[in-house]
């Protein structure tokens, strides 16, 4: 069967920093896989590749079969993403939100009213649709963001660290959403996280990212098998690249990440 992702020998490079290095993925339809690793590893740059929003230069990647390079449009139309930048405008209610991106992503007319809605209602913010944005907690936005991925009824959903910075409960709140419409659409997840706490619970294949390789890859339970009973994914991620992932995603880089984040949710 076509798998959802295809990536083979995919490299990317800022100016001579090689961020992404040969990197090959294979996505199965209507799986959860979650790309890890510590900020700077790589992720964002490769989603970004796998969604059309960066240039593939150097491999190939295929979206449901679809060459992102020569099919650009028809794989837009098949993604829904939620970037970690702020993609929710605080001025406008929960449903104009989504609303907007229901009119960007050419959802016929007569459907877009209803869409909205139902988009809204898999997440849990029907009642507070009417409300702005600029009243929405830090878990909520999260939430819109995801509704706004959402209304086109994408394939693929991909997801940039979805829940960076939110605390346990709201995290928790994120990935039930996000599984309850998996299980209702079977629609593909790929998301990107240094929460290994999450992928553990959640993904049902994992990649470990580490300065632009894949060091690991298979389920959750494969990876700590392979280190025996009682290892967790941070022993695994400490075995394949010989750093503590809190070393490894540690510094100034880091701190401005959660800042950004923190600054946007607040
Ligand atoms: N636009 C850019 N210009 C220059 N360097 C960049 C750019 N974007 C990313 N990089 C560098 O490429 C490397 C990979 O970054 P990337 O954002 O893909 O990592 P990541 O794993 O997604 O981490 P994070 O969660 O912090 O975004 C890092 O060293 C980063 O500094």
């Amino acid at each position: 069967m076509t798998p959802a992702v295809r990536c083979i020998g995919i490299r990317h490079s800022f100016g001579e920093h090689l961020a992404v290095d040969d990197v090959d993925l294979d996505i199965a339809v209507g799986t959860v896989f979650g790309l890890l690793g510590p900020n700077g590893a790589g992720k964002t740059t490769t989603i970004r590749m796998i969604t059309t929003l960066l240039p593939v230069k150097t491999g190939t990647v295929e979206v449901f079969g679809l060459n992102v390079t020569r099919r650009k449009m028809a794989v837009r139309r098949l993604i829904g993403y939620v970037p970690q930048q702020l993609s929710a405008d605080s001025s406008l209610t929960g449903r104009e939100n989504v609303a907007l991106f229901a009119r960007l992503f050419d959802v016929p007319r007569k459907r877009r009213a209803e869409q909205v809605d139902a988009a809204l209602d898999a997440v849990g913010l029907l009642g507070d649709a009417g409300r702005p944005a600029s009243g929405y907690s830090g878990g909520m936005i999260r939430r819109l963001e995801l509704a706004q991925a959402l209304v086109s009824s994408p394939r693929l959903l991909i997801l940039d660290e979805p829940t960076i910075g939110l605390d346990p409960v709201a995290r928790s709140n994120v990935w039930e959403r996000i599984q309850a419409v998996r299980a209702e659409t079977g629609m593909t997840v790929l998301v990107t996280t240094h929460y290994m706490d999450e992928a553990e619970q959640y993904c049902e294949r994992i990649a470990l990212m580490h300065r632009g390789r894949i060091r690991a890859r298979g389920t959750p339970t494969e990876l700590q098998t392979r280190l025996g009973p009682g290892s967790t994914l941070d022993d695994v991620f400490r075995a394949m690249t010989g750093e503590e992932l809190e070393e490894a995603s540690g510094g100034m880089r880091n701190v401005r990440a959660t800042r950004r984040t923190a600054r946007r949710l607040g």
